[in-house]
This record gives C-alpha cells, structure tokens and sequence, in this order.
C-alpha cells in the first residue's frame, strides 16, 4: 500500500479555479413543479404577470360606491342625500350602474359597479330607507384599487435566481400561477468513512465516536438546497468503498464522504477517487486550517468531495469549499455570507502559510461586536453549537492582537439581542435556571472558563460570568478576585451554590485509591485539570499542604506524579479520561462522574458563582436570575434535580461587594 503525501496544497481561490476547469459549476437542469412544492426553490425562468392583480376594480372597504363629484363639500354639517339603488355582493357581477345622485351598498373586496369612481365608508354615511346621507366628501379612487393597480399583465414580477420564499410564492399564487420551473437541485451522496465510526443510536465501545458527519452534512446540504442522501458509514475495506463510491457516482450529482483524507496508510478515499476515472484525484490538500486534508475529484463527469474526519474541520470545508459549489449547481449567486466587524479580545497566534478559521461566539455591547475565540480543536463538535460564525485569519498574518478589529463570517443569523449573556464557566443546573426563566433560546452562553468570564465581565460584555475560581491564598472562592482583577468596586459576586467535587475513579476501585496522597503513587496516573480553573486550584491547595507534611518541596512532589500535566479541560473531560483508562483517577464534580457512570469519593464543596457587573444588577433578565436565586422554593426544586452533587445554602442569591 502506498503512502501518499500531500504534494502541493492550494488556496481556496486556486480550488475553484481548479475544479472549474474540470467541471461545469452550472445549474444542472430545470423542471417544473407545482407552486405548493416550490419553497426554497430556485427560480430558473424570470415570470411575467400573466393578469392583472387586482382582477378587477374592487371595494377595499364596506360601504357605498358613489361618483366622487357628488359627495363634493358633504361634512357632519352639511351632509349629502344620495338614492341607495342596491347592493354588489362580494364575487358578484354587479348588473347595477350608479348615475348621478345614486350610491350602491358594496362589501369589501367586491367588484365596484360601472359609473362610481369611490367608495365612501359605512361609517361615514347613514342608511335610510333607500336613501343615503354621506357626511364626508370622498375624492375619485378613494377606497378602491384599480385593476392592475398592484401587478399589471406583463409585469416583470420575480426574476430568475430568486429563491422562492414564502413571500413570492403568495404572490405567484395570486397571479394564479400553478406550476413554476426551478432548477433541478444537486443530488448529493454523503457517507462517513471509517472503523471507528458508529451510527447514533448503536453502543459505543472503547475508541468508537459516534457519526456526525454524515448528520452534519446532509443536513447542511439541504438546508441549503440540495437534495442530500445519507447513505452511512462505509466500512473500512478499500473494495466495499470503491464499489459503494462507485454506486453513488452514476446515481448523485456529487458524491461526498468523510474521513480518511489524511496521510495514514489506511486512508483509501485518494486512491478510490483517483482510481473511479479521469481525471482521477484534482485537489488534495487546502492551504487552510481546519480543513486542510480535503481531497477533490472528478470522475464520469461528477464531483467527489472527501472532507476531513473531524467534524469541525468538515463544517469548515461544508463551509468554505461545498457551499459555493452546490449555490453554482444549483442556480443561485454566489453565497453571500453575512459579516461584521468585531473586536478580538484575545491574541490569536499562528503559522505563516495557510488560511486559518477561528470559531467565534459573539457579544454586543455600546463599544460594538466583540468576537471570542471559542477553545476548540478540530475535532469540537460543541463550538458547531456556540460559534456564530469565524474569523478568518489570512495566509500571511501570524499574529492577531488584542483588541484588533476583525470581521466576523456569520454562519447562522446572530441575534444581537440577547437577553441574558452569559460568558465564562459552565454548569448543569445554571443551565437549567436559564431555561426555567424561560430564556432557554434568548440566552447567550459563550463557555470560556472562569477566567474568561471574568475578563468579559471587566470588557463589559458578559451579564453574568459563573465562576469557581480558588484562591490558593485565603482557600477562599471568587470573592478575592474582585480585589486581585481590580473589579472591586465595578462588579459583585453575587453568590450561587455549592458542588460537590471529588475523586473520580473506575467503578469498585480497582487501583484502591483513598485519597490525593495515592496520587504519588508509581502504579497511579492521574488527569488534571488546566490552570485557573477551580479544582486545579482545590488540588495544587491540597498538594502544598501535602508537601508541607512531607517535607517536598511542591515542584519536586508534582514531578512525582504520574499525570500532573495531563491536563484536560473540563469536568466531563476528566471523567473521560477515566472512563476510557487514560487516567486511573481524577478530581471532578459529582455529575460528572454519575454521567459516565464511574465512582465517586467526595472530597468538598467547591463554591459556584455568578460575577456581575454593578451596572448590569438591577434591571432586565439580570435582575431575574438573581431573584430566581434568591427565590428558595424555585431554587430548591430546581437543584434537587442534581442532588446529592449541588447544595442551595442560606448565602445563595446573596450579593458580595
Ligand atoms: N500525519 C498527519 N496526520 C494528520 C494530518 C496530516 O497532515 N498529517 N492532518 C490532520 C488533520 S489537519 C486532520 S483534519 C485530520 C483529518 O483526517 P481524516 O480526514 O483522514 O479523518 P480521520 O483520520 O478518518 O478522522 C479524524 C478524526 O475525526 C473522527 N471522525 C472521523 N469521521 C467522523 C464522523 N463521521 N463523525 C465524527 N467523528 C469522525 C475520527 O474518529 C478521528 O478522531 O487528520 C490529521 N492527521
Ligand atoms: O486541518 Mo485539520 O482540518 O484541522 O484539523
């Protein structure tokens, strides 16, 4: 089996250059399909008015149709008699005329009869008997629309390209037009590569992830007018892909798969796709980061795609490389994505030499955007969730600085007005208080960590940042960080529950593990917790008064133990890494360990709060969470869902200044 190496990688630029050369990116066919199926299709024939809209001239309100001439000078003072010689029916052809001195009763919407040129409303005259007194003069079209006033016959009225929203096809139906002509979309063929790689729904064992890309595709696809088919996960067998690739070459229009793109000898997409025909292989390697093992060819005049495993990486590519092409196939202009200019409020460093995509949440605030990075690898898939868009960073830039302006690709439409913006730690059951409030989906949470958090909240841009940061110092949470960041003064803790952490190991114990000091043992390795957050604090606290007894200094006791710097960032991340026997044990909250269904040996309480700017505390949603907090029966039954993990106290709701 050969290796194959990346040879030369291309911009995004150069790609679409490159597959335009070997393949048409032009509409693939039009058809004609009934004006109830056409949403979201894309128009393929510009549509002239075939009538006139409205068909008729029509009454826009109840009431009489006059000649306008005979009401001049009518007031409440000196009203208009008129004869009233009958009544036009909605639908009816009216057989009347109305003459001089003559009015005729009409309904909304009927046809107005020959000779009256307005309709003076019902409330402005009073019936008699046959006879009408008109208090209010009417000038000529008053209260009727002309036929063709709206849309005349030949009126240009959508144009080709135009994506039929709900909007055009209202007024197609209203110009009676049954059928229209869209163009075909592009059939598109998605399947997910490799062994480990199992459907939802099915176990997963040691080492397996679950598909996502597939999902991710597909849905993508057709959300953005292509007609998609997931057809599953191919095995990892050169032959079985080959035959299955093949298939879904003369049935789709396109045939994408994920996953073994990269360098690795069993990665077989390049060789099956340089092997299905010529041209074979066109692309295999994009100058951007994630992203940058995507494999392109054509082959029997189709286009494969093979995206990168990791589900980030395909997003980008979805993104980046697939959206454009399937607008091109589709018949539609070129995708215009939606951009603003945000601030960064972090550096971003990188290499020279390839485009990088940063996943970015989005705040508001007076100052405008501010765009923050979300932590994640290629291989995130939360940040599909939390990221509003990206910031590209160019080829040759290496260095993004604080505070730097940036423009923000949005990929999905960002709501800039959230009602609550939550940005630092995460949590379960804050979690579960914001969608009590109802805020489930008005809510902004950007999970940043603690320290985030605080920093957000110092920019101004976060309501609440939840924080458990320890102060080695005082052993106290949060609070002595109003003094150290300087916010004092500017923000106030106000004071949330409490979690229990612990040990978290294998079920039964299998390494009998009763406390941190067996974390120097040889025949243990631990998982860590990254700096700044609160249980790395709890266990570095917790080392140094070990070291004290001892008689070690700190640094030559964590040398000692076996998974100090193996650290992971979150509490579920941790539990993982024991759950899958990376790690004998680990410190985490209670939750945590129920959710992988490990052991748990409670060491304390660790203190969860919520920094507040003093600006941000009295009013909107702000001032309802911390009621919520203060509220002990809404708080109370909320937590009791999380127990024995999380403990409501008589300071919860409390503010600290
Ligand atoms: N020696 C090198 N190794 C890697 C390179 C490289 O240039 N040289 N590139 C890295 C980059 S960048 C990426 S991105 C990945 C992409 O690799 P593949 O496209 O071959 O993908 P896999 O190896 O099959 O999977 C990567 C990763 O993603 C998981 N995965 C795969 N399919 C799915 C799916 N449908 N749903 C969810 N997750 C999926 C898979 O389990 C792996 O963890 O290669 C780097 N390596
Ligand atoms: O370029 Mo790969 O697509 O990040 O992780």
């Amino acid at each position: 089996m050969s290796r194959k190496l990346f040879h030369s990688l291309v911009g995004l630029e150069e790609a679409f250059r490159i597959i335009s050369s070997y393949y048409r990116l032009e509409p693939l066919g039009v058809e004609k399909v009934p004006l109830g199926e056409a949403l979201f299709r894309v128009l393929a024939q510009d549509v002239y008015s075939p009538v006139d809209y409205p068909p008729f001239d029509r009454s826009e309100v109840d009431g009489y149709a006059v000649r306008s001439l005979d009401t001049s000078w009518a007031d409440e003072l000196s009203p208009v008699k008129l004869k009233i010689k009958g009544r036009v029916e909605v639908g009816e052809i009216p057989s009347l005329s109305v003459e001089e001195g003559e009015a005729v009763e009409v309904a909304t919407g009927a046809m107005v009869p020959k000779g009256a040129d307005a309709v003076v409303m019902e409330e402005h005259a009073k019936a008699g008997d046959n006879e009408l007194t008109v208090y209010r003069s009417v000038y000529p079209g008053e209260n009727i629309s002309t036929t063709g006033s709206d849309v005349s016959i030949g009126d240009l009225v959508l144009q080709k390209g135009v994506v039929l929203t709900p909007e055009r096809i209202g007024l197609l139906a209203g110009l009676g037009i049954r059928e229209v002509v869209v163009y075909k979309k592009p059939r598109v063929a998605v399947f997910s590569t490799g062994r480990e790689v199992v459907p939802p729904g099915s176990p997963l064992l040691p080492g397996q992830v679950y598909d996502v890309n597939s999902y991710l595709a597909v849905s993508f696809l057709n959300s953005i007018g292509a007609s998609a088919v997931n057809l599953g996960i191919l095995p990892d067998d050169e032959r079985t892909i080959r035959e299955e690739v093949s298939k879904a070459v003369e049935g789709f229009d396109l045939v994408l798969t994920s996953g073994g793109t990269s360098a690795g000898v069993r990665d077989v997409v390049y060789r099956v796709f340089d092997e299905l025909g010529e041209p074979g292989v066109i692309i295999h390697g994009l100058r951007i980061k994630p992203g940058k093992p995507t494999v392109v060819a054509v082959a029997r005049g189709k286009l494969l795609v093979g995206l990168p495993g990791f589900p980030l990486s395909c997003y980008i590519v979805l993104q980046k490389l697939v959206k454009p092409i399937i607008y091109k196939l589709a018949g539609l202009s070129s995708p215009e994505q939606e951009v603003v200019k945000a601030v960064l409020p972090v550096k971003i460093r990188k290499r020279a030499g390839f485009t990088m995509f940063v996943p970015v949440g989005l705040v508001s605030s007076d100052k405008g955007f501010t765009a923050y990075p979300l932590q994640s690898s290629s291989g995130s898939i939360s940040s599909l969730v939390y990221s509003d868009g990206f910031v590209t960073i160019g080829e040759n830039v290496e260095l993004v600085d604080e505070n730097e302006l940036v423009e923000v690709e949005l990929v999905k439409s960002y709501k800039p007005s959230a009602r609550l913006v939550v940005i630092g730690s995460n949590d379960p059951l804050l979690y579960r208080v914001i969608s009590e409030l109802g805020l489930a989906d008005k809510a902004k949470i950007i999970p940043v960590g603690s320290m985030g958090g605080w920093h957000a909240v110092a920019r101004g841009e976060a309501d609440i940042a939840p924080t458990h940061l320890l102060d080695e110092e005082t052993g106290l949470y949060n609070t002595p960080y109003l003094e150290k960041t300087g916010l004092k003064g500017k923000a106030v803790i106000v004071k949330g529950y409490k979690r229990l952490i612990g040990l978290v190991f294998p079920k039964g114990n299998p390494k009998n593990i009763r406390g941190i000091e067996d974390f120097l043992r040889s025949d243990v390795r631990i998982v860590n917790r990254n700096r700044g957050s609160g249980v790395r604090g709890f266990l570095d606290i917790e080392l140094k008064k070990l070291s004290a007894r001892l008689g070690i200094g700190f640094e030559d006791l964590v040398k000692k133990i076996n998974g100090y710097f193996y650290e992971v960032r979150t509490h579920t991340a941790v539990a993982a890494a024991v759950k899958h026997g990376r790690a004998d044990v680990g410190i985490a909250v209670g939750w945590a360990a129920m959710m992988y269904d490990l052991d748990f040996k409670p060491l304390g309480w660790e203190e969860f709060d919520f920094l507040v700017s003093v600006d941000k505390l009295g009013g909107g949603e702000v001032a309802r969470f911390v009621n919520a907090l203060r509220d002990r029966e809404f708080i109370k039954r909320v937590a009791s869902e999380f127990k024995p993990y999380y403990q409501v106290t008589d300071a919860t709701g409390s503010v600290v200044y």
